[in-house]
């Protein structure tokens, strides 16, 4: 029985029919392609969200019709469930309501679990609990005490098509599934070859092998990922740009993965006037390029085992999310023989170049029979172009049904959380434990704009308004045009990229006291944000006696760094905040007594 959704433009967008007529009896199918769609629009956010997960959300009526669809654009926007109750209005009453994924309430304020209940939705399906144990089955709970009917795919119903559902589910958050299970972010290796298995001719030329449509659709993986990453080689050969050209979206962070650090002076990735490159090298090498890469705005990151395991358990507690290798055969092979590689996407063109020492998309693995080859799974075949597009996973996703119990969790499961002194309380990423305690939460605060503008306005984050002050009371309509973009910017990480690139590419925009007064800006934030929700007061209260520290493994003036490092500012900030409140209350409690 096979199942499609035509799409049209009305409020009552598409339909799920069954091409057999059949329309009332298969409720299985019917509500495995209502989760497959959201899995689809929660798909349209990769990249946009990252490090964060894609939402999707699908309402259907009770006859089968799609009243309303959404996808969350970025964190701290409207969730998904918000959006498609709105585009469904009236005929939200009574529908079910079909997600990709359990929402994670990170900071308490319940807006998705609110539109659903509020929209008098009748039924949930749900295609996974949310993966990280924190916030794992807290929505579906409280939907329930709604008095809403709540399934989970695996749980309360199973069937095959309802499995194949649910595994678009788990696809869609592959990068973030694997941080609940894995040290290491979700790594795709990608390559372009000839038909005799070639990634460049003998000479070392590579451009091109794959098609321009090809090529494009490489633009769009880079825009879904949190960072694309070569080998030294790469850089010296190609003088790569890696960057996503597809007009549209997220460009990642670039990555150079090098021991020597002989690179060249003059190289396209040492432009970080749109997005920022990191090196990766041995501790010690070439001090003097090191700093020249620094006088760049490049990166440098020493390792005293550059392999690229520990690489990729830097990056992941770093916040990256997804990696795209796009790496020559030598640093492929290392990165599979070390079992950072997850999934395997191979263009292949219709093209032979030859020569026995042109080199293949990876290196030496110390195999020597056919029976040792590793088998990719999930394996799918796409025609792009004149090129064959083939892909397939090298480990499976996680299947987190055996790890994530359907009650409520007390195993630990979930090593995202590190077992820190139970005295020191780390944040960093806002879907941590304590991610409120984050810039980047979503939480708005009204503040004036500062200099001599004293209107009070809104910003979406305490991260919106910290930018933006860089370039306030600057007496250049380029600096004006830049807080507004910030303070217009969809999400926080979009505020970020804006002031620290227009800082990085204009300094002159930038007010010349900021390094004396940055940290009294981010204060004044912070005690709007904390004094305005009071739940978030409430967290910070009960951290008494813990020392907070942003677990920013590379800001050394915020975060407290990856060795201590660090000088932690925001964690000391948000310390004085809480005895600063302390002090209130006991105050308070003082007068009270007396009075
Ligand atoms: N068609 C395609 O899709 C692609 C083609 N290419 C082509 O491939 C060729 C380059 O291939 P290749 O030499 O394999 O380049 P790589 O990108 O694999 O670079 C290899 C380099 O990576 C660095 N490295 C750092 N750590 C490690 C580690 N643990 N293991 C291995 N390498 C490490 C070293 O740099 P260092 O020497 O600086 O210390 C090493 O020399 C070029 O001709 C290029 O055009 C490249 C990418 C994709
Ligand atoms: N030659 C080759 C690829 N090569 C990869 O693309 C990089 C160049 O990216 P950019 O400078 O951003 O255009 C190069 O260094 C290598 O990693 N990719 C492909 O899809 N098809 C191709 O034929």
């Amino acid at each position: 029985m096979a199942l499609s959704f035509r799409i049209c433009s009305s409020p009552l967008i598409c339909r799920a029919t069954l091409s057999n007529g059949d329309n009332s009896r298969n409720y299985h199918a019917i509500d495995a392609a209502f989760i497959r769609r959201a899995a689809d629009l929660a798909e349209m956010s990769a990249g946009l969200t990252s490090p964060h997960p894609n939402f999707g959300c699908v309402i259907a009526t009770s006859s089968g019709k799609v009243a309303g669809e959404g996808y969350l654009y970025a964190q701290g926007t409207k969730p998904a469930e918000a959006l498609a109750v709105e585009a469904a209005g009236e005929f939200s009453r009574g529908s079910t309501a079909y997600l990709n994924m359990e929402p994670g309430d990170c900071h308490g304020d319940h807006t998705a679990v609110s539109a659903l209940v509020q929209a008098g939705i009748d039924r949930v399906v749900v295609g996974i609990r949310h993966p990280l144990q924190h916030l794992r089955g807290s929505a579906i709970r409280e939907l329930r005490s709604q008095g809403i009917e709540v399934n989970v795919i695996g749980e309360d119903f199973e069937s095959k098509v309802l499995e194949d559902a649910r595994k678009s589910c788990l696809l869609v958050n592959a990068p973030l599934i694997h941080r609940a299970c894995s040290r290491v972010p979700f790594s795709v290796l990608k390559y372009a070859m000839t038909l005799d298995g070639k990634i460049a001719a003998s000479s070392g030329h590579a451009a091109w092998i794959s098609s321009k449509l090809s090529r494009t659709r490489v633009f769009e993986l880079r825009g879904g990922s949190d960072a694309v990453i070569v080998g030294g080689n790469t850089v010296r050969q190609d003088d790569p740009r890696l960057t996503a050209r597809h007009g549209q979206g997220h460009t990642p962070t670039r990555i150079v993965m090098t021991q020597s650090l002989d690179l060249p002076e003059k190289a396209n990735l040492w432009d970080v006037s749109e997005v920022s490159t990191i090196v990766v090298t041995q501790r010690g090498a070439r001090k003097s390029f090191q700093k020249y890469l620094a006088s760049k705005g490049v990166e440098v990151v020493e390792f005293d085992m550059l392999n690229p395991r520990e690489v990729m358990e830097y990056f992941h507690l770093r916040g990256y999310l997804s990696i795209l290798w796009e790496c020559g055969g030598t640093l492929a092979a290392s990165a599979i023989s070390s079992s950072v590689i997850h999934k395997v996407v191979a263009f292949v063109a219709p093209k032979i170049i030859g020569g026995s020492k042109a080199p293949s998309p990876v290196g030496d693995l110390g195999m020597v029979e056919m029976t040792q080859a590793l088998n990719l799974i999930d394996v799918c075949y796409e025609q792009v172009g004149p090129d064959m597009l083939v892909s397939g996973y090298l480990q499976p996703i996680p299947d987190l049904l055996p790890v994530i119990p359907s009650e409520d969790a007390t195993v630990e499961i979930d090593p995202s959380v590190d077992p820190f002194e139970p005295s020191i309380i780390f944040f960093y990423k806002t879907w941590d434990l304590y991610g409120s305690f984050s810039n980047f939460s979503p939480h708005p605060i009204r503040m004036p704009c500062g200099g001599e503008n004293d209107d009070y306005m809104t910003w979406s984050s305490v991260e919106h308004y910290y930018q933006a002050n860089k370039f306030v009371g600057v007496e250049n309509p380029m600096a004006h045009d830049c807080v507004e973009k910030i303070r217009t910017a969809r999400s926080p990480e979009e505020a970020a990229l804006i002031g620290r690139s227009t800082l990085r590419q204009k300094p002159e925009l930038v007010r010349n006291d900021w390094e004396d007064v940055k940290i009294e800006v981010m204060y004044k934030a912070l005690k709007c944000k904390f004094s305005t929700y009071p739940h978030l007061k409430s967290i910070l209260l009960s951290t008494v006696g813990s020392v907070l520290v942003e677990a920013s493994p590379h800001d050394l003036f915020w975060g407290g760094g990856r060795e201590g490092e660090g000088l932690n500012y925001l964690g000391r900030l948000l310390m004085q905040l809480r005895s600063e409140y302390l002090g209130e209350s006991s105050v308070s409690a003082e007068n009270t007594s007396s009075a």
